[in-house]
């Protein structure tokens, strides 16, 4: 299969590189990379001899794959995919932006969660293929055997999202920005003695000077945070709320009978793993053994930590998480509000499962059958 890959040596798309070479994917495709940038450079090392880099834009070179997965990002895909099906191109398309993920032509891929949604669509000759977004994958990978099992009435995910999710500068300015706190009280610091509510002050002040760097985030992230992603809509809600429920319905195959899904997205400062609380009510009271085993039985990512102090510190982190397909959810309790009522924290790295992984998965699927 010849698979076209666009938009690898961005952030997202490094990402897919590196899974794909420590699971030898490579290996079992005849992979052509292409550049919006640098047509006829060498392309990455993967293991094996590739031809130099193509033109993304040039659609006679892309018609020419069986396969085309793209990390470049909406605009790329807004402006060349209607153009390549236009042209008769019936390969799969399969992308990390969320530009076609809405359209009726295309299935969101998150294979633990919807494998026969995928296969019922490969049966009818689906070509098109979505990754969901960050939040919304990472949620149906911690929570999914509650609503394979039909326990989950509704869910009110409060996010805590990291600068990955912004893109490769805002993670950038992130550590710039704590490096500039830093340095403005570094002497401070350095002297035990020195009063903390004069440090507090120099810090806030900074914050709200012009010498912030705030070139890729619009306010402060390092030392406050963001409860606003993505643009507004008319609803009251982000749209990266809305993306909550509309994405998880579709990804569940029931758009027509949709768990209702709505809560807060806010950007804190970490850097490139995910987090929720997330309020769920159930549909019925389930005792919370039960629950534990629902949940660790879905897919073998997922990792139900215990509800005490010292393993949530340990395991229940961005810090413990970054890096790795695991998928921890813990704080799971009942609330007062009343036995249906659960609450539940999980941490994911949105690079991975969040992006990359089920593009990744994608690949594989069509090469299985
Ligand atoms: N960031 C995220 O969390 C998520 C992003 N996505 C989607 O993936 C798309 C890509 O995101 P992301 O990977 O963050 O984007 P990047 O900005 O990291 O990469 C996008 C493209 O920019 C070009 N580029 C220009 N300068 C550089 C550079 N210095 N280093 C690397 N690439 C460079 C590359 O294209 P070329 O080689 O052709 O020059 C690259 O493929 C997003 O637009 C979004 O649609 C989806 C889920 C999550
Ligand atoms: N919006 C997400 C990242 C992202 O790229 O989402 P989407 O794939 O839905 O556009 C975030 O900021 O954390």
């Amino acid at each position: 299969m010849k698979v076209g890959f666009v938009g690898w040596r961005g952030m997202v798309g490094s990402v897919l590189m590196q899974r794909m070479r420590e699971e030898q994917d490579f290996a079992r495709i005849e992979p052509v990379f292409f550049t919006t940038s640098n047509p006829g450079g060498k392309g990455p090392d993967v293991g094996k001899e590739v031809p130099p880099l193509k033109d993304a834009l040039d659609l006679d070179a892309l018609k020419a794959m069986d396969a085309i997965v793209t990390c470049q990002g909406g605009d790329y895909t807004k402006d060349v995919y209607p153009r390549l099906r236009a042209a008769g191109w019936q390969g799969y398309w399969i992308d990390a932006a969320s530009t076609l993920r809405m359209q009726d032509e295309a299935v969101i891929i998150l294979d633990p969660v919807n494998r026969k949604v995928i296969e019922l669509a490969l049966a009818r000759g689906v070509k098109t293929y979505v990754g969901g977004n960050c939040t919304v994958s990472l949620m149906l990978m911690a929570i999914g055997g509650l609503i394979e099992q039909g326990l989950v009435e509704w869910i009110s995910p409060m996010t805590y999202q990291a600068a990955s999710g912004a893109g490769a500068r805002n993670m950038r300015e992130l550590i710039q920005q704590m490096g500039a706190i830093h340095q403005e009280v570094k002497a401070l610091l350095d002297d035990p003695a020195s009063a903390i509510l004069e440090i507090d002050r120099k810090v806030t002040d900074l914050m709200r000077s012009e010498r912030y760097p705030l070139d890729a985030w619009p306010v402060p992230l390092a030392g406050s945070l963001i409860p606003w992603i993505d643009v507004q809509l008319e609803t009251g809600q982000s749209r990266e709320e809305w993306k909550a429920q509309v994405e998880c319905n579709k990804i569940l195959g029931r758009a027509d009978h949709p768990i209702p899904i709505d809560g807060l997205c806010v950007r804190i400062g970490a850097m490139r793993c995910h987090s929720q609380a997330l309020t769920i009510k159930l549909t019925r009271d389930v005792p919370l053994a039960d629950i534990h085993g629902i949940i660790a039985s879905h897919n073998a990512w997922v990792k139900v930590v215990p509800n005490d102090r010292e393993a949530t510190m340990r395991e229940l982190t961005p810090a413990a998480v970054s890096g790795t397909l695991s998928v921890p959810v813990g704080r799971l309790r009942k609330l007062s509000m009343g036995p249906q009522y659960l609450s539940a924290f999980t941490v994911g790295d949105q690079l991975l499962w969040g992006a990359a992984e089920p593009l990744r998965r994608m690949v594989r699927i069509l090469l299985e059958r």
